[in-house]
């Protein structure tokens, strides 16, 4: 059993994790470990999966609805013996014997989440509960993939997983960050009440190839621009920050703790800190010095800071970012010149 340690709380379970699935020890029982990705079709979603495939033990199942992620995303497994690729919304219970749960599905670009927060709250509550129920009925191991934004517009900075965050519950961006935080609770109501082993990553702003061109993200906006030789779009008022964390880094650090001791929540990010003037300066910089750089309206309740305290993960995964932003940006934007057809 997992070490509980949510908070620095010494939370112990109440109860020994159910079996695995009885299946998997019948005559069809092979040694290999099967893993469902919910929302494996995005963007950090597809890049684990493509890590998890790496590994001949492993068969991979994604279900996703696509609502943000793409078939495209996943060509290259498709028709491989040990993936599966299955249409499904995690609003709804879904029947699947495996042994480990990453769940990514939900929107988390901020204009795809808002599109529809009654959906979105439904998918990180039903989902959640869902999927829990799933890894209840199979003894699977489950991991959720939080956010940075369960700290709302924090009072701490950097932030560390013991900070309880400043959520407004009632505004726009509530679908998302309180879903989340939901999610959280439901993860270790589950653990305490029926034994789950569970997993928490909360993951900080992250970047890379595969990134949806129009997702609306800060990253992916500024790059897209950038390439089209269209004005770098910085909302106001450019001091907020961000830390950027590449995917690869990423898709390691969830690994480690699916496959670690440890419940967490642990914060997944890269403490590397930026304004987002700074960003567009930066990208200006690096691929077209002619653009300009315009200032926009915000959107309310923007967090005015962010940057993981990485210690625990660094103690606890010995996982920490390797990749720098100016190591980072232009391997992403290689995969959009490819994609716009835009040639260096
Ligand atoms: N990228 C980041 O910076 C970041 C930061 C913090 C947390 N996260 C979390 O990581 C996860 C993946 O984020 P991403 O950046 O890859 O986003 P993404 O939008 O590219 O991927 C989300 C995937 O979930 C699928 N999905 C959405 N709702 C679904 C539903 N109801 N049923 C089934 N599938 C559904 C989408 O189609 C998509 O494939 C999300 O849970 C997100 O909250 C991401
Ligand atoms: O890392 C996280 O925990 C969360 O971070 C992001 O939310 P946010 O930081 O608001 O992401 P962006 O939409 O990329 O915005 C980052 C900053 O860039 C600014 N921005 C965005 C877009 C743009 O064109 N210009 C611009 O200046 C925003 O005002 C904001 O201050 C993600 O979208 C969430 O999925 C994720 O859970």
């Amino acid at each position: 059993m997992a070490n509980s340690s949510s908070n620095g709380d010494n939370q112990t379970s109440t109860k020994p994790p159910p079996l695995p699935s009885p299946l998997r020890f019948s005559k069809f029982f092979q040694s290999n470990m099967r893993i469902l990705v919910t929302g494996g079709a995005g963007f950090i979603g597809s890049h684990l999966v493509d890590r998890l495939m790496e590994n001949e033990k492993n068969e991979v199942i994604v279900a996703d609805n696509f609502f943000t992620g793409s078939k495209d995303n996943l060509k290259k497994w498709i028709g491989h013996p040990r993936f599966e690729l299955i249409r499904h919304d995690v609003t709804e219970t879904l029947l699947v014997e495996v042994d480990q749960i990453y769940h990514l599905a939900c929107p988390a670009s901020p204009i795809f989440y808002k599109y529809n927060p009654v959906k979105t709250i439904k998918t990180n509550v039903i989902g959640t509960l869902n999927m829990l129920g799933l890894a209840k009925r199979v003894g699977a191991r489950i991991l959720l993939t939080s956010t940075s934004e369960v700290y709302g517009d924090p009072l701490v900075h950097p932030q560390p997983e013991t900070y309880w965050g400043n959520v407004n519950p009632i505004g726009v961006r509530s679908c998302y960050d309180e879903g989340k935080r939901v999610a959280e609770t439901l993860m270790f109501d589950y653990h305490r009440q029926h034994g789950i082993e569970i997993r928490i990553a909360r993951i900080f702003n992250t970047y890379g190839p595969r990134m949806n061109i129009d997702d609306g993200r800060v990253v992916s906006n500024f790059i897209a621009q950038a390439l089209r030789g269209e004005s770098l779009t910085v909302q106001k008022p450019g001091t907020q920050t961000r830390s950027f964390c590449y995917v690869s880094d990423m898709v390691d650090g969830l690994i480690r703790l699916m496959e670690g001791d440890n419940t967490g929540p642990i914060n997944i990010g890269n403490p590397g800190e930026f304004t987002m003037l700074e960003l567009a300066e930066t990208v200006k910089e690096l691929i077209s010095p002619d653009v300009e750089i315009k200032m926009v309206e915000n959107t309310p309740d923007d967090p005015r800071q962010r940057k993981p305290d990485i210690t625990k993960a660094k103690e606890l995964l010995g996982w920490e970012p390797k990749v720098k932003l100016q190591q980072g940006l232009p391997l992403m934007e290689a995969d959009f010149r490819l994609r716009l057809g835009v040639a260096k």
